[in-house]
């Protein structure tokens, strides 16, 4: 039986807690404070996939492809999910993987933080190390990702507004919908 801890907050963290959403939702940074704030480890699946390739997930893109990509990025998520407990943010095409997802939703919580494309193009705004939106317009390929992920995103059992406000106050929000999800 793997470690688990409970939280005052009234829930308990048997497994694995697994952000997906699209580019700027927040998985990376909120995942980070989530990890500090449950006092677990915190993964980010593309820097695990940068380290394990030794170049950028831009780099992988431009000189292998996003099919290679997609394989590292698949057996990178199949490694970290392990039965411990643990905060992992994905990338956003992650979950839209069928075998991921299998993994994700049988051996993990799923958490999908669901923000407005507002919020989501003024956020990505902010860096540009994102090859799937470098050569074409953010707000167009976003608007693309959300018609069709969100369908599949919705799956999770956990789904938190990720809302222009302080990070802490979206931490805030995703321990809230995780108790509310064990009630
Ligand atoms: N409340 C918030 N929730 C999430 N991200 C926020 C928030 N406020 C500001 N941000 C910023 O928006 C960006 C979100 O990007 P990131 O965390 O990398 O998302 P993802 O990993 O889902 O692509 C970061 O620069 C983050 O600091
Ligand atoms: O949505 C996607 O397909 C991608 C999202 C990125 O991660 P973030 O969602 O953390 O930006 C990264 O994995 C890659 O650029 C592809
Ligand atoms: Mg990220």
């Amino acid at each position: 039986m793997s470690a688990h801890k409970t939280y005052t907050a009234g829930f308990k963290v048997d497994r694995p807690i697994v952000l997906i959403g699209l580019m700027g939702s927040g998985k990376s940074s909120l995942g980070r404070r989530l990890a500090v704030r449950l006092g677990l480890p915190f993964f980010d699946a593309d820097h695990e996939i940068e380290a394990a390739a030794g170049r950028t997930i831009s780099e992988i893109f431009e000189k292998f492809g996003e099919a290679h990509f997609r394989d590292g990025e698949r057996r990178v998520i199949a490694r970290l999910i392990d039965g411990e407990p643990k905060v992992i943010a994905t990338g956003g095409g992650a979950f839209m993987n069928e075998e991921t997802r299998a993994l994700i939703l049988d051996k993990a919580i799923a958490v999908w933080l669901d923000a407005d494309i507002d919020t989501l193009v003024e956020r990505v705004g902010r860096r540009d190390h994102r090859p799937l939106l470098k050569n074409r317009d953010p707000r167009t390929v976003l608007s693309e990702l959300a018609a069709v992920r969100n369908p599949i995103y919705a799956e999770a059992p956990v789904r938190v507004p990720s809302r222009a406000q302080p990070h802490e106050a979206s931490v805030d929000a995703i321990m809230e919908a995780l108790a509310n999800a064990q009630r």
